[in-house]
């Protein structure tokens, strides 16, 4: 029997705390029997890691970096999620289009008209339905005060271009992370990242049981590809 693929994609500011807990879910939905792709934005694929490297290190405009991004998208939406979901694997992104919105958008202050242009063409087009919209069947989103973020990134690696970014740049993507997730409720699940490890993976797996998808869900997902 074939089974749903599933699409999740993990948001939120750098220092967050995303890549910290990705493995977990990883590991939860394996240990339902699930096939997990675990892949991530900008990158994803060997043409988009290219384009990774040039976003984090080049200087650039803010159309240029949106380009890139959704150049790489495109790309890894193509040749990686697509196949996973229809082999009815689980996806699990660290980032997708939201980051684009909140970076590049409320961040740079680059307008979200064309941003949404942009998404319409790289995400339609891929998936079995031609006109269908692909995006995360869920986002997690880790809300955390930048300034704690900061704090936790100070002890934690180099900055990049974007980690090197003021305060006050990560207040604005914040802001646009908050603005993305008032416009899709349904996609959305908001995890109060300012919390000890412990009750952030309590948030995550609270959030897979209300979709269905917690610990003994194997047999719900068996379906239709
Ligand atoms: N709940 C937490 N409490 C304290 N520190 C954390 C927590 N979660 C992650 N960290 C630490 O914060 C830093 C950034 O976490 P990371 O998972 O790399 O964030 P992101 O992938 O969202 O940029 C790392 O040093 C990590 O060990
Ligand atoms: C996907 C995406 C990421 N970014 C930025 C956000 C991050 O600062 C950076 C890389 O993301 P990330 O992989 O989270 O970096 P790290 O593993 O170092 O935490 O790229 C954009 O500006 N636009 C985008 O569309």
């Amino acid at each position: 029997m074939s089974r749903t693929g599933l699409f999740i994609s993990f948001e939120g500011i750098d220092g967050a705390g995303k890549s910290s807990h990705i493995s977990e879910v990883a590991d939860a939905f394996r240990a339902q029997g699930r096939c997990v792709l675990l892949t991530r934005e900008p990158g994803g694929t060997p043409l988009a890691e290219k384009l990774r490297a040039l976003l984090l290190a080049d200087a650039m405009d803010p159309l240029t970096e949106a380009l890139l991004a959704f150049a790489g998208r495109r790309d890894h939406l193509v040749q990686v999620i697509e196949p996973a979901l229809a082999r009815g694997d689980v996806v699990l992104c660290d980032r997708f289009t939201d980051a684009t919105f909140a970076y590049q958008g409320a961040g740079r202050g680059f307008d979200c008209g064309p941003l949404a242009v942009l998404e319409r063409m790289v995400q339609t087009g891929v998936a079995p339905d031609p006109m269908r919209l692909r995006e995360p069947d869920l986002t997690v989103w880790f809300d955390l005060p930048p300034e704690v973020a900061a704090e936790r990134l100070s002890h934690a690696r180099l900055p990049d271009r974007f980690e090197s970014q003021p305060l006050e740049f990560f207040r604005r993507v914040a802001q646009g992370y908050a603005d993305r997730a008032a416009g899709a409720p349904q996609r959305f699940a908001r995890i109060d990242a300012n919390q000890e490890r412990g009750v952030v993976w309590q948030q995550l797996q609270a959030v897979l049981v209300a979709r269905g998808w917690g610990p003994g869900a194997a047999a719900a997902h068996e379906g239709a590809a």
